[in-house]
């Protein structure tokens, strides 16, 4: 059955701009429509799985909801109400973000573990993989741009939110690094895809790994260290020994294993290059790939006013891609490499999320790219963790901001350096003896980063607005 069009648009158009994985906060939504609807689970409470087409100014992106619908609404899911349908199309009663309410979840394994088609969905089993069918989904709690379910420790399944079309390179890329016996990414289990109507490629919908539990994300992990180094007064010493101020901290120091991350980041690149190849840039695509950073710039300037100050020494930067980038082989790159895709295992590091930047076009997303990109995307997440804890509620008084300020260029620098040397050590091309590139891909990122906190979370936008003047200087 389909659910009642009219008066749930009118719902969703406005429950959608407030969810932490809406990416269009920076413009209103012009008009929404329904593009798909499947029921998948009839009943109090039902499930539908949506397909929103969202217009904001001239582009429509899709957007994916799982729509819970109960007639009684349990207080444990009241934070995730959308809102109360009347009952027009025999369908009443309370409509909310089904991905909140583990007696929903559970028929998604079910449905992957026997590759069922329901409408236009395909749930997929990964060939040799048995799937559990006997666990609820929760939400985890990382900060993230989809919206993640965790299986009781054993399964996490990301559904993708805003939907690219094709193959979705997170899947893609875990599949391709598995064959090759890549020790840094989990086994995949299995995927939910839309098929395309039109001839084309099925649309990723939601990808199912195998949940590595008691793994820590780096992100996590660095700003514990990084108010562990707030809270000292000592100096640190070199990567690998202890320091006077860190003795008895949780975090402690984190240089160590910013240098098994350079380590593990090194070898993923080698792996990359194994499954999908890798080959000098030509002169037309490093043409395109300066144009393509000017053309963000141009981007980015216009909608962020205070970027624009920044705009000739960032334009100048990316002038030395051209002749830097010319003699290193291009390959597959995770693409969107910060401390939120890597998890600390009890044996060493593993990277996740190799969708690529969300903004990026699926083309660019698949791109053959210079491997110092992800060097530089982890480099410029040391600042943004360094600097983090100044920008946001714990922001301390101006006074002791300059003090702070300080401590957290050097928290930043020691890690960075530690990664580089890890990284280089590994076999990786020697980010040291690539600064200017590496800079141009570090201004890069940030004012991808200005676009992504300006549409995704606003109050954020001060973290990489305020670096800009250090990496300019
Ligand atoms: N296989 C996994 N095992 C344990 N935790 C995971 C796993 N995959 C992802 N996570 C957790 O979920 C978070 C978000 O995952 P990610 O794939 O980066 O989603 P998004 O693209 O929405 O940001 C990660 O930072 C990590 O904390
Ligand atoms: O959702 P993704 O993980 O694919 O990436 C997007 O969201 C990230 C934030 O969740 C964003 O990363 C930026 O914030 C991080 C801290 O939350 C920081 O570690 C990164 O360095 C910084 O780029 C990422 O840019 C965006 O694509």
């Amino acid at each position: 059955m389909a659910p009642p069009d009219r008066s749930l648009v009118r719902l969703l158009a406005g429950w959608l701009p407030r969810q932490r994985w809406f990416g269009g906060k920076d413009s209103p939504i012009d008009d929404l429509s329904i593009g798909t609807a499947t029921e998948l689970l009839p009943g109090d409470p039902g499930l539908h799985h949506l397909i929103l087409d969202v217009h904001q100014n001239t582009t429509t992106d899709q957007y994916q909801v799982l729509l819970g619908i109960r007639s009684d609404l349990p207080e444990r899911l009241r934070a995730h109400a959308i809102g109360r349908l009347a009952g027009d199309n025999g369908m009443a009663g309370h409509v909310y973000d089904g991905a909140h309410d583990p007696e929903l979840t559970r028929p998604l394994l079910a449905h992957m573990a026997e590759q069922t088609t329901i409408g236009p969905l395909r749930f997929r089993c990964t060939p040799g993989a048995e799937i559990r069918t006997d666990l609820d989904g929760v939400p985890g709690t990382a900060e993230q741009s989809n919206t993640s379910l965790v299986f009781g420790g054993t399964y996490i399944c990301k559904l993708f939110r805003r939907l690219s079309p094709g193959v979705n390179p997170d899947l893609e890329v875990n599949l391709a690094l598995s064959r090759v016996g890549c020790a840094h990414v989990p086994a995949v289990h299995g995927w939910i895809e839309l098929e395309d109507g039109g001839g084309g490629d099925p649309v990723t919908l939601a990808l199912l790994s195998e949940f590595l539990s008691g793994a820590t994300d780096g992100w996590r992990l660095a700003l514990t260290s990084v108010r562990d180094w707030f809270a000292q007064t000592a100096p640190p010493g070199p990567v690998g020994t202890p320091t006077a101020g860190d003795a008895g901290n949780a975090g402690g120091d984190f240089a160590a294993e910013a240098e098994r991350l350079g380590a593990a980041t090194a070898e993923v690149h080698r792996d990359l290059a194994g499954a999908f190849g890798a080959r000098q840039a030509s002169a037309a695509e490093l043409g395109a790939l300066v144009h393509g950073m000017n053309e963000q710039l141009d981007q980015v300037g216009g909608a962020v006013p205070e970027l624009r100050p920044h705009v000739p020494a960032i334009r100048a930067a990316f002038g030395a891609v051209r002749t830097a980038a010319g003699p290193l082989p291009f390959q597959r790159v995770h693409g969107d490499y910060h401390l939120g895709q890597v998890l600390r295992t009890d044996t060493g590091w593993t990277l996740l999320d190799f969708e690529g930047e969300p903004a990026r076009t699926p083309g660019e997303r698949r791109a053959l790219a210079h491997p110092l990109r992800d060097v530089a995307g982890m480099l410029r997440s040391f600042e943004y963790a360094a600097r983090f804890l100044l920008a946001g509620d714990e922001a301390p008084s101006p006074e002791a901001s300059d003090a702070l300020e300080r401590r957290a260029q050097a928290w930043a620098e020691r890690n960075r350096a530690a990664f580089c040397d890890g990284y280089a050590a590994a076999g990786g091309p020697d980010p040291a003896a690539h600064a200017a590139l590496v800079r141009a891909f570090e201004f890069d990122k940030a004012v991808y980063e200005i676009r992504y906190e300006a549409r995704n979370r606003p109050s954020w936008l001060p973290v990489p607005l305020r670096s800009l003047a250090r990496l300019a200087s």
